[in-house]
């Protein structure tokens, strides 16, 4: 008998390719599959779930091969169609297996069969909270009996909303609930508030300056079609304050429309979050891996249902299922954290803007130090380009000073200048915070007699002292290693920790400043849920103290009375041989600058160097970052590099290095071969090389450039190119991947 339809299926394996089966039942109905719902399926001799992308009425297989669907895992569609379309774009664009993206798309409780929606009716938990007939009762005593009603009643006054498992917690029965219900003075609702956390207090915004008015009218003039606007404000003028506005506005316009902001790093979502609570309350929710799967998969369900309005979220966050979106933000939009950098490597700034084309609404892509991308588009008029040239408190930006630190002595990374600067803005009150970008005691373990190196035995990297935990850790593999009491080569006692990690820093700091808090910010200080939101709330009481942190603070805290900024070593990106180590480098230098100096008070930066006339460090001094944007974009252009040109790479490993650079051969010769067929693309392939770290883990790496002067040239070809891939001979253990646009090139 032949069968009606053919059930298309995601399934979360490494395999570029979608599945085909048939329904469960030959007289089943096509409405019973519908896309975005999961599937059990058989797969091989396992059972797998996965996501039906489409219907229809045949299969590139013979129907006599197709097994049939075991069962539908949810009745209604869990993932809306946008969604599922901006999957199968990632998955075209970034040549990654759409199983992969639309699962990386779910909260982790739903990638399992064992979550059924079942999972979704256990979240929609009961509130209780008084109707406006029993706020409006006055005093409704009079129309309960029962002594326990009457106290149910007062209770839910009093805090306005309750959980129906709290207050049956409190010892209340269901039927003392239903009995007040039945009066009509109060009423269950399924608010699912959004991540923890009562609901805070609103406070009036303040007056937007001119500078910010105007940015806000220009991102607010066409509310209902989509347009990239780039916020290029330099550090603390008020973008964030901009955010809030727009969002303001569109509510009082569309009060039920939805918003997405993205930040770079979970380490920034508190921040923000508490800011845009301040001002929408529990419209608003944050969605990062850090919550636990129940949390992400509320927040998940609130978005998808509407009750949550406004997300604020890391990378994951631009799949959450919105339905009526009015604007998207990207907050510190040059920041190489958006990229994902491993599974299918999108990079969500680049998804958000595909997004808002998609829900016909505005992006705002908000920096201090926008990426040479985005400046290179708002040229070409692709992007709106908004500015805002000034502080919003403080009308001038920090002064930089370039400290040279040739034959001074070190304490913790910090020379006696730098000392005295902290010690004269602790004694006036302020904050200082200094930057330096590794954790642990000290980079290198050395012995000062015969030169041995502390170093891991699985990867090309020397090994960092921890001195509080007392071990030894590699910070690519994070394997550990005891600490050796003596030198394991020439067995005497002369080891020595060499250079200042963030933990050498703080216990110099301890020491120097025993009445001052040194607050240390770093992953491994901030490891336990709710450490990091302890330490900013330290910050933000204003007292004097010293923070020590790394990238995790560089960029978007506020901290208005920080006064002095120390960079403790600024010269580990002048001489890299990444095409992209200027652009980094300044962003880097002048979003730790900008955090000082913010509110009233006037803010000072000391950059420690070896090379103070380095010219990348005079024009990060001079704040010029559009002269420097200047520079590196003459020099792209005639490279021939992005944003002039789009990449690709071909990252590969394997057990051996030959092997890793032979595979790479292989597939080159392949491409080469293809592209001989294909007179007209310009398509450059250089390489292969070893990778700047070549054993990582065992394994070594080996990567592959290809150039092509249009993004559209290369992503075809490349997929062409993957339909002879499979036939390509490697040697045993060599692993491949695409990285698309990446960030990261060596
Ligand atoms: N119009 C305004 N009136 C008063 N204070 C303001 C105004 N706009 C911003 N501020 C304050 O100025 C400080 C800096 O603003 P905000 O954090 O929004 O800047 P930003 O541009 O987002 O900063 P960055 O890019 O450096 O992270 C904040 O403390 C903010 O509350
Ligand atoms: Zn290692």
């Amino acid at each position: 008998m032949s069968t009606s339809f053919v059930v298309t299926v995601a399934l979360p394996v490494p395999l570029r390719r979608q599945f085909d089966y048939l329904p469960s039942h030959p007289t089943d109905l096509r409405e019973n599959y519908p896309p975005g719902s999961r599937v059990q399926v058989p797969f091989g001799r396992r059972s797998l779930t996965g996501v039906i992308l489409a219907i229809s009425d045949e299969s590139e297989l013979p129907i006599s091969r197709l097994k049939p669907v075991a069962k539908v895992l949810d009745r209604a569609p869990l993932i809306p169609s946008v969604i599922l379309q901006l999957c199968q774009w990632v998955a075209d664009y970034y040549h990654a297996p759409i199983g992969e993206v639309v699962f990386a798309a779910l909260p982790p409780p739903l990638r399992t069969a064992n979550a059924d929606t079942d999972i979704i009716s256990s979240l929609q938990e009961t509130y209780w909270g008084a109707t406006s007939l029993g706020l409006s009762a006055g005093n409704a005593e009079h129309l309960i009996k029962g002594a326990k009603q009457k106290q149910l009643w007062g209770l839910l006054l009093k805090r306005k909303s309750m959980l129906q498992g709290d207050i049956t917690g409190l010892g209340y029965s269901l039927t003392q609930l239903r009995a007040l219900s039945a009066k009509g003075l109060i009423q269950p609702h399924s608010h699912i508030p959004g991540g923890g956390g009562a609901a805070p207090q609103i406070i009036e915004p303040p007056q937007l300056n001119q500078e910010q008015q105007e940015a806000l009218n220009r991102i607010s003039s066409e509310p209902d079609s989509f347009r990239t606007i780039l916020l290029n404000g330099v550090t603390g003028s008020g973008k964030t304050e901009v955010y809030l506005a727009w969002i303001a506005l569109a509510l009082s316009q569309r009060p039920d429309s939805q918003f997405l902001a993205l930040a770079p790093e979970i380490s920034l979502t508190p921040q923000l979050r508490q800011r845009f609570a301040l001002r929408f309350g529990d419209k608003v929710a944050a969605y990062h891996s850090a919550l636990t799967d129940k949390e992400r998969m509320r927040v998940w369900i609130n978005i998808l249902e509407g009750r949550t309005q406004i997300v604020i979220g890391t990378r994951s966050a631009v799949f959450l299922p919105f339905n009526d979106l009015a604007g998207i933000i990207v907050d510190e939009e040059h920041d190489s954290s958006f990229k994902q950098q491993d599974g299918a490597r999108y990079n969500a700034r680049d998804l958000a803007i595909l997004r808002a084309k998609e829900h016909s609404c505005p992006i705002v892509l908000g920096s201090a130090t926008p990426s040479l991308e985005s400046l290179m588009n708002a040229r070409g008029g692709r992007y709106e380009s908004v500015l805002l040239r000034q502080r919003a408190v403080n009308a001038d930006t920090p002064s930089i000073r370039l400290l040279d630190i040739k034959s001074r002595p070190l304490h913790g990374g910090i020379s006696p200048p730098l000392l005295e600067e902290i010690k004269q803005h602790l004694t006036e009150q302020r904050q200082v915070m200094l930057f330096i970008n590794r954790r642990g005691f000290s980079p290198t373990l050395m012995c000062v007699e015969c030169g041995w190196l502390a170093e891991c035995q699985h990867c090309d990297a020397r090994l960092t002292y921890h001195m509080k935990a007392a071990l030894l850790r590699c910070h690519h593999c994070d394997s550990t290693y005891s600490l050796p009491t003596c030198c394991p080569k020439c067995k005497q006692d002369s080891l020595k920790a060499v250079g200042a990690g963030t933990e050498r820093t703080e216990e110099f700091l301890e020491t120097t400043f025993p009445d001052t808090p040194v607050i240390r910010i770093d992953r491994d200080t901030t490891q336990t849920k709710g450490s990091l939101q302890d330490k900013l709330l330290q910050i933000r009481s204003n007292e004097p103290c010293i923070i020590v942190g790394t990238q995790m603070l560089a960029k978007g805290h506020d901290f208005p009375n920080l006064a002095l900024v120390g960079i403790i070593n600024a010269d580990s990106g002048l001489f890299s041989s990444d095409f992209r180590a200027a652009e980094k480098t300044a962003q880097l230098l002048l979003q730790v600058a900008g955090r000082a100096g913010r509110s009233a008070v006037e803010g000072k930066v000391i950059i420690q160097t070896l090379f103070p006339s380095h010219p990348l460090l005079q024009a990060i001094a001079a704040q010029d970052y559009n002269a420097i944007c200047e520079e590196e974009l003459h020099i792209r252009e005639a490279g021939r590099l992005p944003p002039f040109t789009s990449m690709a790479l071909i990252r590969a490993e394997a057990p051996l290095l030959e092997a890793a650079l032979g595979g790479l051969w292989s597939l080159k010769e392949s491409l080469l071969e293809l592209l001989k067929f294909n007179d007209g693309l310009q398509i450059e392939v250089h390489g292969p090389f070893p990778s700047v770290m070549q054993r990582k883990q065992n394994r070594f790496h080996a990567i592959l450039w290809l150039f092509a002067p249009q993004k559209a040239e290369l992503r075809q070809f490349l997929k062409h190119w993957l339909r002879y891939s499979e036939g390509i001979a490697t040697p045993s253990g060599f692993r491949w991947l695409i990285d698309v646009d990446p960030l990261e090139t060596l």
